[in-house]
C-alpha cells in the first residue's frame, strides 16, 4: 500500500490501523503506555475509578434492572463473522456518503449530554478529538457548554470538524426556530432529532443518588442561552434571566424540550420548515414507525434504544435492525446505535445494513478517565479496531459488508451487565 493511498482515504491522516502501531511504538521506543486501557471492559472500571460516582453512574446507568442494556451486547454476541482470505484487503477505505457528503469513517460520535459532570474538557473537548479523527461530533440540546462555544474557532479545534446537531424538541416553535438557526450558523450539517427521551425514564442509580444535572442547571446552555428562550423567561418572570433564577429556568426549559407527549408526526413539517437540510430521527425501533419516518418526509432515523437508558425492557436495537433496514433502506439512510464497544461491532451492525454508527459511553469513558486525549485514545483505538478487523474478515471497503459475513449463533455467552 502506498502511502498516498492510506492518506486519501482517512482524510489525509495515516490509516486509522497505524494507532495500533503508534501504541506498541510508545511503548517499545518511549517505554509508555497508552493513556487510557485499550480494554472496553477495564475501561468501564477506569472511568469508575477516575469520574465522581454521580458522573459515572450517570453515564453508566440504565433504565430500570438494566436489562435492555444487557440485552444490545447480546445481541452483538449472537452475530459472528465469517473472515475470508486472500482478497485485496488494503488500502482500506473507510469511508462513507451520507445525504450526499463523503465522511471519512462509518462512525459518528453519539449526542450525548451534561459532558461538564464527567470531566472538565467537556463538549469543546469530545469535539476537538472528533475533528482531529474525522468523526462527525453530534452536539446534544443538553450540552453544558454553549453551542457557539464548542464550535468557537478560538476556544477549541471542534469547528475544524464535520458537525451533526441532536434536538431535543422544545414545544414552542419560535425557541425550537432560534436553535436551529443557530445550529445552522455554526456550521451543522444535519438534524438528528431524538425521540426516545420526551421525559426522562427510570433510572434507579440517578434517583438513588438524588442526581439530575439538568434540574440545576447544568446541561442547559443551550436553552439558556438562547435568545428567543431568554426574551420569554424575562417576561414570565420579572424581567430575571435564566442566571438570576437558575431553578425556575431549568424548570421552564425543562418543560419545554422534555415535553411528555406534546409531538405528533405532523409536526415533522414544522421541522421541515425550519431546518433546511436533512433530518434524522433517532430512537425509531419498530418497522411501523420507520415507515411512518418515511412517509412524513424526513431523511434518516436512527435506530437505537439510547443505549438502554430509557425503556427497560425494549429490544436491542440490533435485533430490529434487519428489518427496519429491509423496509426503509432504500428511501431513508439508516444509522445505529446502542451497544458499540469494538471494531467488529461495529462491522456487525455495517453489515446488517446500518449506514454509519454512532459510539455514546466509550468515548465519555475516555473524556472521565483522561479528558480530551482520553477521548481521542479511545476513538482512535476504534477506528484503528474498525480498520483492523475489516483487514482480517477480508473486506477492503464498508459497501463490501453485508450479511454474507455474517452467521446468527445462539451461545451468546455471559456478557457483564453494560458489556
Ligand atoms: C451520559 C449519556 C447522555 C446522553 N445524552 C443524550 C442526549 O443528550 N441526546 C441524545 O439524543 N442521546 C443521548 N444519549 C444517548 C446516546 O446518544 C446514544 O444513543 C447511546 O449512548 C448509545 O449507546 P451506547 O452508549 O451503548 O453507545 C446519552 C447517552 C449517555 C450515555
Ligand atoms: O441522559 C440521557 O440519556 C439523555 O439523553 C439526557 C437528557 C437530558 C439531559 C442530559 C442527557
Amino acid at each position: 500500500m502506498s502511502a498516498s493511498d492510506g492518506d486519501e482515504a482517512s482524510g489525509g491522516r495515516p490509516p486509522y490501523s497505524q494507532y495500533q502501531l503508534d501504541l506498541y511504538s510508545n511503548a517499545i521506543i518511549a517505554g509508555n503506555k497508552p493513556i487510557a486501557t485499550t480494554d472496553p471492559n477495564k475501561l468501564e472500571d477506569a472511568a469508575r475509578k477516575a469520574m465522581s460516582p454521580e458522573g459515572f453512574n450517570y453515564v453508566f446507568g440504565g433504565a430500570g434492572e438494566q436489562s435492555t442494556m444487557a440485552a444490545n451486547r447480546l445481541a452483538f454476541r449472537q452475530w459472528k463473522l465469517i473472515p475470508r482470505f486472500l482478497r485485496p484487503t488494503v488500502p482500506r477505505d473507510l469511508r462513507i456518503d451520507l445525504f450526499g457528503k463523503t465522511y471519512d469513517t462509518p462512525v459518528l460520535m453519539a449526542p450525548v449530554g451534561v459532558q461538564s459532570a464527567y470531566h472538565p474538557d467537556a463538549e469543546r473537548g469530545v469535539a476537538s478529538a472528533c475533528a482531529d479523527l474525522g468523526v462527525p461530533f453530534i452536539c446534544s440540546t443538553a450540552s453544558s457548554q454553549n453551542l457557539e462555544d464548542v464550535f468557537s474557532p478560538e476556544s477549541s479545534d471542534a469547528a475544524k470538524g464535520p458537525r451533526w446537531f441532536q434536538l431535543y424538541w422544545p414545544l414552542d416553535d419560535e425557541i425550537t426556530a432560534s436553535i436551529l438557526g443557530r445550529a445552522k450558523s455554526v456550521g451543522c450539517e444535519v438534524l438528528v432529532v431524538t425521540l426516545d427521551t420526551f421525559t426522562m425514564a427510570w433510572r434507579p442509580l440517578d434517583l438513588d443518588a438524588g442526581y439530575l444535572p439538568f434540574a440545576t442547571g447544568t446541561g442547559n446552555a443551550i436553552g439558556f442561552n438562547d435568545p428567543v428562550f431568554r426574551r420569554k423567561f424575562a417576561e414570565r418572570f420579572d424581567g430575571d434571566t435564566p442566571e438570576d433564577n437558575v431553578v425556575m429556568a431549568s424548570r421552564y426549559w425543562t418543560s419545554e424540550a422534555f415535553s411528555g407527549h406534546a409531538h405528533k408526526w405532523e409536526d415533522v413539517q414544522t421541522l421541515r420548515k425550519l431546518w433546511d437540510g436533512p433530518i434524522v430521527l433517532k430512537g425509531i425501533l419498530s418497522v411501523e414507525d420507520a415507515l411512518m419516518a418515511a412517509r412524513n418526509g424526513v431523511d434518516g432515523i436512527v435506530v437505537s434504544n439510547h443505549g438502554g437508558r430509557q425503556l427497560d425492557g425494549a429490544v436491542p436495537s440490533l435485533e430490529m435492525l434487519p428489518e427496519i433496514v429491509d423496509a426503509v433502506g432504500g428511501r431513508l439512510t439508516v444509522l445505529f446505535d446502542s451497544g458499540i464497544r469494538t471494531g467488529a461491532d461495529m462491522m456487525k451492525a455495517l453489515a446488517l445494513g446500518a449506514q454509519a454508527v454512532l459510539v455514546g459511553r466509550p468515548v465519555i469513558y475516555g473524556l472521565g478517565v483522561a479528558g480530551t486525549e482520553g477521548a481521542r485514545h479511545v476513538l482512535a483505538g476504534l477506528l484503528a479496531d474498525l480498520d483492523q478487523s475489516m483487514g482480517l474478515a477480508g473486506v477492503q471497503t464498508v459497501k463490501e459488508l453485508n450479511r454474507s459475513i455474517l452467521r446468527k449463533v445462539n451461545y451468546g455467552g455471559d456478557v457483564k451487565s453494560s458489556l
